[in-house]
């Protein structure tokens, strides 16, 4: 079979092409020139498999979706309470380049502005590191992340230090505000070099991926940041990616994104999907037109909006009752004690705080009410794809207050989602099928039982 998927890209490219709106940056000579008719886009899913479309293999500036990565750098280097203290995470509602500070703390709004960007480029390596170790620092970091060894383009570089004046203003605003200690000049060349690193659709797309993931890498599968980073980057480009669009952003397009003035967007979805478009031409807030008309589509075909309620957890429990049949035949029940039932409760999905909190009710309602007398209680895993830290907390605790009420418990589990730590959860019989769950009830009092359906 032949994906659909790389075809809708291809539809998607040829969609937003005819929209010639907008024009390119016009204060880098180098970006003032670009090839305006250039479109492409990229999706990298957490498996780090790259689909493409368009000119895909065209490469442009990073320019400020560098901005991203660099934060999370300077988290690494100097440490996320030193970063807060110099950057805030607030929207400045403010043109990218605006020399504005927050009021009361004299800090830069965030780290997607350039006043937050500079900031978080001085906390590289160290205050005092020089232009060089912070741009080698900065290289290495991006090109790990785009699986490639990736460069600075020294045109563009030499074209935005012609007119950099606006830069060295935010440079020496913030020195004079006790943000940066480093001398402003080399903050701003150095920020300068960050942007001028060139990468292709494929690249951010993948880069992009990583902060989905966790911070691990999808295919090198090296740990390039926390999973605290990744959140706290994606957090912040979410709110304040898009500049002084971006409260429209997310309420419209709904993931986490960041623009460059070269023409790109990078999106984000966490744990799904990295995103990447590229055409020159801006609109108003420096947001690239077909780029944002790109990631619209594609959020509203492939339903990537941050806040769609897609997965309820609503079905995340079956509840089933297996009858005790009392009679001869040995392959069922045999057991004059034991004319009771066992209460099977299925847990499915991907569980997360909301599906352990069924499971939690769907317990206490029927043990309380109509299976009050259910000789054994088996918890079923055996369709749980997965349960995060506070669903597994949860539950762990459910089985805990399970065995305290005397209630006989059998877990199916095989593919390990409780992750068992004897030291914190007393162990109830913990089986690896049906057959094993039959015995064990056998053993505690009920020779067999029959279920209505597997567990
Ligand atoms: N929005 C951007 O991409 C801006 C980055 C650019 N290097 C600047 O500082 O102006």
């Amino acid at each position: 079979m032949k994906s659909p998927i790389p075809d809708y890209l291809q539809s998607v490219v040829e969609n937003v092409r005819s929209n010639d709106g907008g024009a390119p940056a016009s204060y880098i000579d180098v970006l003032a020139k670009a090839d305006t008719s250039k479109l492409a886009v990229a999706l990298a899913m957490v498996d780090g498999h790259i689909y493409s479309a368009g000119d895909d293999k065209i490469e442009f500036s990073i320019q400020s979706i560098s901005k991203a990565f660099v934060y999370a750098i300077a988290i690494e280097d100097a440490g996320l309470p030193a970063v807060l203290k110099k950057i805030g995470m607030e929207p400045s509602g403010d043109a990218f380049n605006h020399l504005s500070l927050q009021k009361g703390t004299n800090r830069p709004f965030n780290p997607m502005i350039n006043a937050g960007a500079i900031a978080a480029h001085s906390l590289v390596v160290a205050p005092d590191a020089t232009l060089e170790q912070r741009t080698e620092r900065i290289l290495d970091a991006l090109s790990r992340l785009a699986g490639r060894q990736l460069q600075v383009d020294e045109k563009v570089f030499e074209a935005e230090m012609k007119d950099a004046n606006r830069n060295m203003g935010i440079g020496y605003m913030l020195k004079a505000a006790g943000i940066i200690s480093c001398d402003p000049a080399v903050a701003v060349r150095g920020y300068i070099r960050q942007c001028a690193i060139t990468v292709n659709v494929k690249d951010l797309a993948l880069m992009a991926s990583v902060l989905c993931n966790g911070g691990v890498h999808p295919v090198s599968g090296e740990k390039l940041m926390p999973p605290e980073s990744a959140r706290q980057v994606l957090s912040v480009m979410a709110t304040c990616g898009m500049y002084d669009g971006a409260g429209e952003w997310l309420a419209t397009v709904g993931f986490s994104a960041k623009s460059g003035v070269a023409g790109a967007i990078m999106g984000a979805l966490p744990g799904q999907v990295g995103i990447a478009a590229f055409s020159p031409k801006l609109d108003e807030h420096g947001n690239s037109v077909r780029g944002v008309d790109i990631c619209r589509k594609l959020s509203a075909d492939m339903g990537l909006h941050l806040m769609n309620s897609s997965q309820v957890a609503l079905s995340t429990v079956q509840t089933s009752v297996a009858t005790i049949v009392a009679g001869a035949d040995t392959s069922k029940v045999h057991h004059p004690n034991c004319d009771r039932e066992v209460v099977v409760f299925s847990l499915r999905g991907a569980v997360r705080f909301a599906g352990s909190e069924r499971l939690t009710r769907a317990l206490e309602e029927e043990l309380s009410g109509p299976h009050s007398d259910a000789c054994a209680v088996v918890l079923s895993f055996r369709e749980t794809y997965s349960l995060n830290a506070i669903a597994r907390r949860v539950i762990h605790e459910d089985i805990k207050r399970l065995l305290e009420d005397g209630r006989n418990v059998v877990v199916t589990d095989p593919s390990g989602v409780l992750q068992w730590d004897p030291l914190k959860t007393p162990r109830p019989a913990v089986v690896k099928n049906e057959v094993e769950a039959r015995e064990v009830i056998g053993g505690a009092g009920c020779r067999t039982v029959t279920t209505s359906d597997g567990w």
